[in-house]
């Protein structure tokens, strides 16, 4: 059993499929943008920010996150949010990125959907260039807002949906099942659009199968809670459902007490397709690197388990219509030398 070494194993090459722009935001980027646009933050500097990351839940988490957003407002902004994204990414050997946005919680602001999503793809249009990252862009739906607002969003975006590749759902969990969604995911593919959703973060293994059942999604973002039942677990493997899990995240929101006792292991020997990720990096501790690094430390995941994490990342992408690249990307896993 080889075991890779520290230094190169966060350089492993990835893709990133669960990944929120705007859990990117790091305090000293919020600090600028506040003093660029003139908007006072409730913390005197970004140590007070940093020191009010302590989450007891998912929900405590989000209150802040959406609280921080309002730094954001120009086309400019939401470019300078992602650029220094892919570049930290690039840092980490990530060769492929599927971005989340949260529209709702910009237009909820006032600034128009234009703004964010022209801002977003200035950066992605130049992230190959600039950082060896080939990007796709996946706008999620906030839960916790109705199914209404939701297809009004869908409706706001429809002249941006060439830079869309896929929707998802997210937000607060327990309460808002998938099926609320049903109209809006059945617009979303009849307009070519790919479907993912979070599912089993915080809620039960039944809104991971409504998911699958009622919104037909191709991948099941976190999924964790499925290990509670094990046909479940069969169903997911047999069809190859990936999962995005973000074990950081699950410790910092408390889904797992330490990073020691995630099922990640459990998982990946009951055969499911796992990927590992960041979720919202700059509120979690780590970005994707820094994850699989943790994971081999904690978890005790070899040279090939990690190399079968990295695998499935770029089968699970969305680069169905780039099979060259994608082969490409795994030949290079292959090649991956841990100790260079
Ligand atoms: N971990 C998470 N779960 C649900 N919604 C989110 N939005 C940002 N991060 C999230
Ligand atoms: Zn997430």
């Amino acid at each position: 059993m080889n075991q890779p070494t520290d230094r190169t194993t966060g350089n492993l090459p990835k893709a990133e499929l669960h990944l929120h722009i705007e859990g990117t935001l790091e305090p000293d980027l919020a600090f600028t943008l506040a003093a660029r646009n003139g908007v006072r933050l409730p913390y005197a500097d970004t140590e007070e920010l940093r020191r009010a990351y302590l989450f007891e839940d998912l929900q405590s988490f989000l209150d802040l996150y959406y609280g921080l957003m309002a730094v954001l407002h120009t086309e400019q902004d939401f470019e300078d949010l992602a650029d220094a994204y892919l570049a930290r990414a690039a840092a980490q050997g990530v060769r492929h990125a599927e971005i989340f946005f949260d529209p709702q919680a910009h237009t909820a602001r006032g600034i128009p959907i234009a703004t964010v999503v022209e801002g977003l793809s200035r950066a992605l249009e130049r992230s190959e260039e600039r950082h060896g990252i080939s990007t796709r862009l996946i706008m999620c739906f906030l839960r916790d807002q109705s199914a209404e607002s939701a297809l009004a969003t869908l409706e706001a975006a429809r002249p941006h949906l060439h830079r869309i590749t896929a929707v998802g759902l997210d937000s607060a969990e327990v309460g808002h099942p998938p099926a609320k969604f049903r109209e809006v995911y059945e617009a979303a593919a009849a307009l070519g659009l790919r479907r993912v959703a979070h599912a089993g973060e915080e809620g039960p293994p039944a809104y991971i199968t409504e998911a699958l059942d009622v919104l037909g999604v191709e991948r099941i973002d976190h999924g964790l809670t499925c290990m509670q039942d094990p046909g479940l677990v069969d169903r997911l493997v047999r069809e190859r459902i990936p999962l995005t899990l973000c074990p950081l995240s699950n410790v910092r929101l408390r889904a797992v007490d330490v990073l020691e006792d995630h099922p990640l292991p459990q998982m990946m020997a009951a055969g499911l397709l796992c990927t590992v990720n960041s979720d919202d990096p700059a509120y979690f501790g780590g970005y994707v690197g820094d994850t699989y690094h943790a994971v081999h430390e904690a978890l005790g995941l070899d040279e090939e388990q990690l190399r079968a994490l990295a695998r499935n990342s770029f089968t699970a992408a969305f680069l169905d219509d780039d099979e060259e690249r994608r082969r490409r990307y795994l030949a290079e896993v292959d090649a991956y030398r841990f100790d260079t």
